[in-house]
Order: structure tokens, then sequence, then C-alpha cells
């Protein structure tokens, strides 16, 4: 809804021009260099829908114009990119006038900004405004004419003047009424421009990708390119075999129509039929926005199914609207904040691979340090040799490197523009890079490639004492990556069997954990000579790792490497069989038919326990683990033969006390809720598993019936 569409080229900056010195030779020059960068992003960007810079690297660049501008304001010409709504027509498309201009948004990258717009505000005399917050939707706009509530015309932002014609194009978009309907409180207006954002799902566009590659097409970087390249079509029918949404977020020129605020127009909106978002909200205040912000950002890839890169505030009086009015190419009355990019180029300096725990050899990028997500990243796996391939990514190419939430940076593909000529291909090594054995599959028909000498090569050796320490195995404290490094390097340990025989002396060896002696300090934490003593951390490792000789039999299984042996398979064999002696002496098919267990598992526990340098380890460990849980008989058999999922938290359990409590007693702890549940307990924030129960009509339990449950089985829920 922009109000007045006049560029008012600050004129107070005018005025200033004319007192500050001029520009020197080497800042015009740097500010030309710039603006032919930024015009030539959005070339590629609005026009040919294949960026080679990223966001950030646009937006780092516009503003770095600006701050130029703000030095020397005679640079602020009425054709500097910072003056205009970026984008242009494509020849491709006949180029047609908005009635009213279509404008941009100002960003802000931080509370701090936003704040400043929030002041300004104030400084215009809005005192405390209605602020409507929304999502900023990463798609690209659309500018939508009604007449007497029937569709005539579909346009894309262009310039902000004048736009691409792509109305056979947005009729094929599902969510775009082509005629309106009113009621009597809101009659169809005689004219309304609606301005909105066309968008890709983010599960469409995965579905795309998959379409194009096999169809040995380059895959679309992501969601926003891809319902830009989708909507701006030669033929529709491709348009419509993409399922685009639309959402809108404005309205241009109208007549026959004048709500009072932005939030009563998309009242309107919705009532003819249009696409509405249930995300808007009007709030009082800027503490409340933040909340907004906050809460949005968190939930960022889960709050609507599509992406979005920020959140918008407005004014939500048109009439206060009007007062603040626009620059020349955004309204002063709304501001873009912006969440920090997932997606960044990043230069491509090597592809290295890294040996893990079972001596499968994957190849992960390294790169120059990059911002991304709010974190700085160097490595990115890429998971096989295969996908190198597929994703014909090379050493040196400038990539895109994607991070979203807490998923592991990925490298989603080369800016093939940007490729220097000749780059070679990237070769997968053959040989181990710690141990120089040749690599191979472990099993016929195997995709990784694995180092084979799982005994002694020093990456896998590091991978699997890292492992013992682990969160699901031991949980030993103080026993991380660079400990396991140190132990490993000094000779403390020679492989995970030693952990265990890790005392004063051994320790005393690895300089990691020792320091100078104090003055006159002796006793049992110095060594003999008196030369080091052990540090804090040293000690407390000697602590944690005697009370992990206290852990149940399942945290030695998932400790043990085993391939496909997790908690979950290890809880069921530790269920089952009781003790390692046990699981040792049974037969294949024993272990076969245990529940959770099946033939993979038990093929691979067989293969496992025959290896001498792996009963080694057992034979080491068996002198401080008892390797068997005590049967209590204290605790009574109370869920004997009963399948039970919990979900949420409870109050008086931990995710793993909780299935300890079930299977200690007889029952079976499952992860997912079927038929085949007899409870379902439900705690705080339960998802999706408690919706599911009562689909299926499982019983739910609260904590104090799972309580009872657990004391007197079925017979105490009656
Ligand atoms: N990578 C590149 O080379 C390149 C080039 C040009 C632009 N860009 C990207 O585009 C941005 C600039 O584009 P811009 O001028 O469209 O500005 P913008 O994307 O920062 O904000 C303006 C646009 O946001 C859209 N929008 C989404 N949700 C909205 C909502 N709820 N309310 C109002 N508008 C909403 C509208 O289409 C509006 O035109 C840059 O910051 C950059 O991220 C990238
Ligand atoms: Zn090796």
């Amino acid at each position: 809804m922009s109000a007045t569409d006049q560029p008012d080229l600050a004129r107070d900056d005018v005025a200033d021009a004319a007192a500050v010195t001029a520009a020197p030779p080497e800042v015009r020059e740097r500010h030309r260099e710039v603006s032919e960068q930024v015009e030539d992003a959005r070339w590629r960007y609005y026009v040919l829908d294949t960026p080679t810079l990223s966001d950030a690297d646009f937006d780092t660049r516009l503003r770095e114009l600006e701050a130029l501008e703000d030095d020397y304001p005679e640079l602020r010409t009425p054709d500097s990119p910072t003056q205009k709504v970026g984008g242009a027509v494509s020849t491709e498309f006949t180029a047609v006038d908005h009635l009213q201009r279509m404008e941009s948004l100002d960003n802000a990258f931080s509370y701090d900004e936003l704040e400043g717009w929030y002041a300004r505000l104030a400084r215009e005399g809005l005192e405390t405004p209605d602020l409507l917050c929304e999502l900023k939707v990463d798609g690209l706009a659309i500018n939508l004419l009604y007449e007497r509530g029937r569709l005539v015309r579909g346009l894309t932002r262009g310039d902000g003047r004048t736009g691409e014609d792509v109305t056979p194009n947005v009729k094929t978009i599902d969510s775009v009424p082509h005629r309106l309907t009113g009621t009597d409180e809101f009659p169809v207006p005689e004219l309304l421009e609606v301005r909105g954002e066309v968008f890709l799902p983010v599960e469409a566009f995965e579905r795309l990708n998959v379409t194009m590659t096999e169809a040995g097409r380059p895959a679309f970087a992501n969601p926003r390119n891809a319902a830009a390249g989708s909507l701006r079509q030669k033929d529709p029918r491709v348009t419509a075999s993409r399922d685009l949404g639309m959402v809108c977020h404005g309205i241009g020129e109208r007549r026959g129509f004048e709500p009072k605020a932005q939030s009563h127009a998309y009242e309107a909106l919705a009532t003819w039929g249009l696409p509405t978002s249930d995300q808007v909200r009007v709030v009082g205040t800027l503490t409340e926005v933040e909340a907004y912000i906050e809460n949005a950002g968190e939930h960022r890839h889960s709050i609507v199914p599509y992406e979005i890169d920020g959140v918008v505030v407005k004014v939500d009086d048109v009439s206060l609207q009007r007062r603040m009015g626009s620059t020349s190419r955004a309204p002063r009355w709304a501001i873009a904040f912006k969440y920090p990019p997932e997606e960044v180029n990043a230069r491509l300096l090597a592809i290295e691979v890294q040996v893990g725990r079972t001596g499968r050899v994957s190849p992960f990028g390294r790169m120059e340090p990059t911002r991304v997500a709010g974190s700085t990243v160097e490595k990115a796996t890429l998971h096989n040799a295969h996908e190198v391939r597929r994703k014909d990514v090379r050493p040196g190419d400038t990539v895109i490197l994607r991070k979203a939430g807490d998923v592991i940076p990925e490298i989603v593909g080369p800016v093939l523009a940007l490729r220097p000529e000749g780059l070679a291909e990237w070769v997968m090594p053959t040989e181990c890079p710690a141990c120089g054995t040749t690599l191979a599959q472990q099993k016929e028909g195997d995709r990784d490639l694995r180092c084979l000498n799982h005994e002694a090569c020093p990456a896998q050796v590091r991978e699997r004492v890292f492992h013992v320490a682990g969160r699901g195995a031991f949980d030993i404290e103080g026993l991380g990556y660079e400990a396991a490094s140190a132990l490993l390097a000094s000779g403390a340990i020679t492989n995970e069997g030693d952990v265990f025989d890790l005392d004063e002396a051994r320790l005393l060896t690895t300089p990691l954990f020792t320091r100078a002696p104090k003055k006159g300090e002796e006793g049992t934490h110095v060594s003999p000579d008196g030369s080091r003593a052990l540090t804090a951390n040293g000690q407390k490792l000697l602590a944690n790792l005697d009370k992990a000789t206290g852990a149940a039999l399942w945290r030695v299984l998932v400790a043990l490497s085993i391939r496909h042996v997790g908690p979950t398979a290890a809880r069921a064999l530790a269920q089952e069989f009781g003790s390692w002696q046990a699981i040792a002496a049974a037969t294949e098919e024993e272990l076969a038919a245990t529940e959770g267990v099946g033939p993979t598992i038990a093929a691979a526990v067989v293969e496992w326990r025959e290896v001498p340098w792996h009963q080694e380890i057992v034979a080491k460990w068996s002198g401080h683990l008892p390797l068997a849980d005590e049967r209590d008989e204290s605790v009574p058999r109370t869920l004997e033969g009963l399948t039970i999922v919990a979900t949420g938290s409870l109050q008086g359990y931990t995710r793993d006390s909780v299935k300890e409590a079930i299977i200690t007693r007889g029952g079976k702890a499952a992860g997912s809720v079927s038929k085949k549940t007899d409870y379902v307990v439900v705690g705080e924030n339960a998802g999706s598993k408690a919706e599911k129960a009562e689909q299926l009509g499982v019983p739910v339990l609260d904590e104090e019936q799972f309580t009872r449950l657990l004391e007197q089985g079925p017979a105490g829920l009656s």
C-alpha cells in the first residue's frame, strides 16, 4: 500500500551536498565499480534467475554504496542503485506499467537498526503506533490486477514502475483466484491491485530438483530461484506443473475500497478468496515485535511450508502510513528485519577425505572460513565420491554453502558462472590418508569405500576411543576428541581396550593432563620424579572413568562399535541376554529372533565377536566392568508383554530413565506409536505421537498414571 509515489531524494541531503567536500576520485571509482556489480547482480537475479552473488554479498555491496553516499551525498544520484527498486524487464515478456508503483523494503540486520527505524517513527510524531508483523516470504513479488473482481493481469515487479506480463502463468497458480467473491461487509471493489509473493514450498522444490537432475538438467540452487524460474516461463504449462503458491502482503491502486489499516485490508482480501497468511499479528510495542521475530526465527523451518528470510514490520494504520510516505525505493512505514543468511557463497579450497569410526572414507570440502547462519564454517560434508560427481564440485570453485538450523553445513553446488577455466575434476584417493591402506568396499555393492585396516588405522582408533566416551555409550565427560587424540599420541592408550586401564601414572605421561607442580607440591598427583603434576581435568577424568564402570550392559554394547548396534539394538540385546557372556554364546538364530534385533544385526554381532582383537577389548574391559546387568529382583516385572511409548518431557524422568524403568520391569520401550502399542505416556510438549495415539485409540497416560502402571501393572490403572 504505497502512499506517495514521488521519489523524494531527501532534500536535506541535496542541500548538505554543497557544504561537504566533493568525493575524491578513488571514492567515485569505487562507487562506480560497486554500482556496476550491483546492477549486474540484479540482472542475473531478477532477469536470468541465476545469481552469481549470494544474497548476503549483494546486501553488503548495497550497504557499501549507501555508506559512500552518506559520506558523499553528491553520489546519491537518482540512478544510483540505492535509489531504485532493483529489477528489470526481460525481452521475453511484454512490459506493462503498474497502476501504482511497486516498492522494495528497507532492511534491518539487527535490533539496533530496528530500534533506529522505530525511533524515526516517533520523531515523525507516531507515538506507539500499532505494528503489524508478518513473515518475509523468500519468493518473488507479484502484482495482480482485479477489475470488478476479475483477474485481468499479473505482473512481476520489474523496476517497480514497469513489470513483466506473466498473466497466463499466474493463472495456473492454485491459490490465485480468477474471480473474487464479495459479501455485504466487503463488496468486491471496482478495481484493485493486489501485491504478494509467489513461492515454491520447500517440499515441492526438493521434488522438482529430483526431476530436474533425473532429466540431466541443472538443479535450482534454492526455492526462490526455482519459483522465479517457474513463474517466468514462456510456456504456462510448465508453470502449471510446478506447485507454486502465493501469499498476499499488500495492495496498490484501488477504487471502491479504502481500508483503515493494513490488517483490515488483509481481512477483506481473505474474504474475497485471496490467500493471506495466518501468521500476521498486530502488536503495540517493539518488545512484542522482537518476540515475534525471535519466535519466527526459531521455528524458521517449520512455521510455514515455504522459506522465509525475515520478518516485515509495518505501521498498521493507513493514514499513518501516508504520513510517513516513501523514499524513492521503499516505504518509510515498513521495515524488513532479515535473519542471518543460511546460504552464502564460499571459496572451496580443497576436497579432502576423512576416515570414520567404521573405516568409511568420506570426502568433505575445506573452505575459506565463511560466516553462515550465525557461525563460521570451514568444513562441509560431501558424503561420498558419488555425491561429489553428481554435484560436480571441484577444488577452486565458488560454491553455495548452506547451513539451516541445526543441520550440518552442506555444499549445495558450484556457481558455474564463476568457475575458472580449466578447473580439474576431483579424484577420490585410492589410499587411506591416515594409514596408507588401499581403500576398498567392505562388501560387494557398497557405495562407500573404506579403509579395512580397522584394528590399527590411527584415524579409526581415534574415532572409536572418542565414541566409547560418547553420550550413547559410556558418557564419560572429559574424554572428548582432543583428549582421545592426546592419550593415543602419548601412548597412554593404544586403543579403546585400554581406556579403563588409565590411571594416574598413565595420565602423567600425557602432556594435555599435566602441569608444572606447585612449589613444594608432592603426593599422589605428582609424578615420582616430581617434574609433572596431574591437572584438575585429569583428576576429573579418572573419577568419571571410575563412575563409568557401573554402566548398564547396553552402554557397553554401544561402546564396542559393532556395526548397526546403536542404543536401540543394544537395549534389546541387553534385555534379552543380560550379559556379554550370554550374547557371545548365543547362536545367530537366537540373536536374530530377539525382538528389535533381526538378521542384519545378528550377523554383525556374530562377525564382530569372532575377531581376535575385538575379543581382546572385551577381555580388557571385563577386568573393570561386570559386562552384565544385575537383574534387580526387587523390581517387580509389572510390564511383562507390554509395549509402551513415552513422549514429551516428564518431570521425574529423563529420556533414558523412562526407557530404563520400562525395560527393567519387563516391558518394551518403543519409539513410535502403532497398533501394537499398549500405552502412550504423554509429558509436556508432546508432539505428533500423542495425536497418533488418539487416532489409533491407544490409551494415553499422564505421568501419575504411568507411575502407577510401573508399580502395579495395568491393574493399577483401573
Ligand atoms: N544474489 C543476488 O545477486 C541478488 C541480487 C538482487 C537481489 N537479491 C536479493 O534480493 C534482495 C533485494 O530485493 P528486494 O529489493 O526485492 O528487497 P527485499 O527482498 O529485501 O524486500 C522487498 C520485497 O520483499 C518481498 N516481501 C516478502 N514478504 C513480504 C511481506 N510480508 N511484506 C512485504 N513485502 C514482502 C516483496 O516482494 C518486496 O518487494 C536482496 O537483499 C537480496 O537478498 C540478491
Ligand atoms: Zn586407514
